[in-house]
């Protein structure tokens, strides 16, 4: 308290735009993370704005973000409250939205045990297994293959999380209703959706949460269930390797409580599912308008996998532009578009500002993604980017496509698996193309945490002969 106070006499918060006497800054109404990055060219690398007694510091650029994100991490391992969403609809349990402690402690240690790279490579048969899936999937339909991906991605969360064998797709009941509580979960968590996270007073209404205390019991009951079936096979012996199955087992040695197992193991679908299938999707859109960059991926496929067996992941070591290519996608459309909220509970000195505790802080990854000091004219999609001088993944370069510091994603081992299976063996089977009577605007995608590209037209040109796409990626094989 003392220091904040002496430093909060001393130094002035980050410059940002005026705000209004008393209610401070409007939030943009729409597609926020464009105008945070506009307000970072105007203002700097980070900049503040107020709302009521509420401050949020954006920064957005790559510098800054590993000074005050990364460096700073063990003082914004915290979350903005959130009465309404967490507190109401979660019952506390989501955790995305926990803060800073004990708890947060103990949830990403078991995440961490589940997700880590050892384990994480246990998944891989997995996603080879529903990659060829997709691959057969958008070769008979390829006008749908932004729904192919979705279902990838959400069989692929099913099967790790589960141990479920069966492709899994969109109009699955389980899924409806998955899908259902997660639509809740992001109105609810729009920004003025719920007044109370303003008024907290407003919590002692009566009936004020009613609505969102009835959705929490749908969803501990769904979540509860599907984990009540691995359990179930535990008992007779048929579960299969899967993190559900892995809480379970070490629920002592994690100190897990009993209600906390099921949202566990929930909310990996919500994390993992749309945020996969987003990233396969720009992954293609990518390769169907950088003719170009895409036969270079394809021409170290050939050179180093040939073209009568598929690629898999003993070979990515062999595979940098492949690498490359992936990396260069998830910059270029970042899937986590502006980032999620951490909080400050410390105060945070930065080039002569103050971020104070208690702060809203951002890495806004769309500026960040689009530093032209790291990423040179960092509109153009280059792969080669990511590639040094001796032909090898640059070590030395990052994107935050997962997050920040201490809240950084447990499943990037697992996503990142995903994607390169799926550019792989996709740039392996097909040659992608843009109908000229249908070009794509790149920039059309949906105003949500998670961003999602409008439909788009992909033209296929088979690099292989059909007969033996479809041998190599039969099911069994
Ligand atoms: C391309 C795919 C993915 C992207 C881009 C992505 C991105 C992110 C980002 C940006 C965060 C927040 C980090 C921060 O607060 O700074 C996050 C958190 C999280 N992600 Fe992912 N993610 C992906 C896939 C997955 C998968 C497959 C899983 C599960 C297997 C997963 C599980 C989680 C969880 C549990 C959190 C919450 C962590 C916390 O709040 O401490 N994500 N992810």
């Amino acid at each position: 308290k003392q220091r904040y106070w002496q430093a909060a006499g001393r130094l002035p918060l980050p410059p940002g735009p005026p705000g209004r006497w008393l209610l401070g800054n409007a939030m943009p109404k729409s597609y926020a993370p464009f105008q945070f990055a506009k307000w970072t060219e105007q203002y700097g690398p980070v900049f503040s704005l107020k709302q009521g007694h509420r401050i949020f510091v954006i920064i957005g650029r790559h510098q800054a973000a590993v000074d005050i994100m990364e460096k700073e991490g063990a003082n914004l391992a915290d979350r903005p409250r959130s009465i309404a969403v967490q507190d109401t609809l979660s019952d506390g349990l989501r955790m995305v939205l926990e803060g800073s402690g004990e708890r947060l402690r103990r949830l990403r240690r078991v995440l961490h045990a589940g997700l880590q790279p050892k384990v994480a490579e246990t998944y891989e048969p997995i996603q080879t297994r529903h990659s060829k899936n997709l691959v057969l999937d958008i070769l008979n339909d390829p006008k749908n293959h932004q729904g192919h991906a979705m279902r990838y991605s959400a069989s692929v969360v099913m099967s790790f999380t589960y141990g479920k064998t069966t492709p899994t797709s969109y109009t699955d009941p389980e899924i409806v209703a998955v899908n259902r509580s997660l639509a809740r979960f992001g109105r609810a968590i729009q920004p003025g959706a719920y007044l109370v996270d303003t008024y907290p007073i407003l919590r002692f209404v009566p009936g004020y949460l009613s609505q969102l205390k009835a959705w929490h019991q749908e969803e501990l009951a769904l979540f509860n269930g599907q984990l009540d079936g691995v359990r179930r096979q535990m008992r007779e012996g048929t579960a299969r390797p899967s993190f559900g199955r892995f809480i379970l087992e070490h629920q002592k040695q994690y100190q897990l409580e009993d209600k906390e197992l099921g949202y566990i193991a929930g909310g990996m679908f919500a994390a993992g599912s749309d945020t996969t299938a987003s990233a396969i999707t720009f992954m293609i859109m990518a390769a169907t308008i950088h003719r170009d960059a895409q036969a270079r991926v394809q021409e170290e496929l050939d050179d180093v996998v040939g073209r009568t067996r598929l690629p898999t992941f003993a070979d990515q070591e062999m595979l940098p532009q492949v690498t490359a290519f992936m990396l260069e996608s998830l910059r270029w459309r970042p899937v986590s578009f502006g980032g999620f909220a951490h909080r400050a509970t410390k105060d945070i000195i930065w080039n002569n500002y103050l971020i104070p505790a208690g702060a809203t802080v951002i890495g806004n990854h769309w500026a960040i993604a689009n530093d032209p000091e790291v990423f040179p004219e960092p509109h153009k999609f280059n792969p080669q980017r990511w590639i040094d001088d001796a032909g090898r993944v640059r070590g030395d370069l990052k994107f935050f496509t997962f997050g920040f510091g201490r809240r950084v994603c447990p499943g990037q081992h697992v996503a990142n698996r995903s994607i390169f299976i799926n550019t792989a063996l996709i740039l392996w089977a097909f040659r992608l193309s843009e109908n000229p009577a249908a070009k794509i605007d790149t920039l059309a995608i949906s105003d949500t945490a998670t961003i999602h590209a409008a439909p788009f037209e992909i033209c296929l040109t088979k690099r292989i002969d059909e007969n033996l796409i479809r041998e190599l990626c039969a099911p069994g094989e």
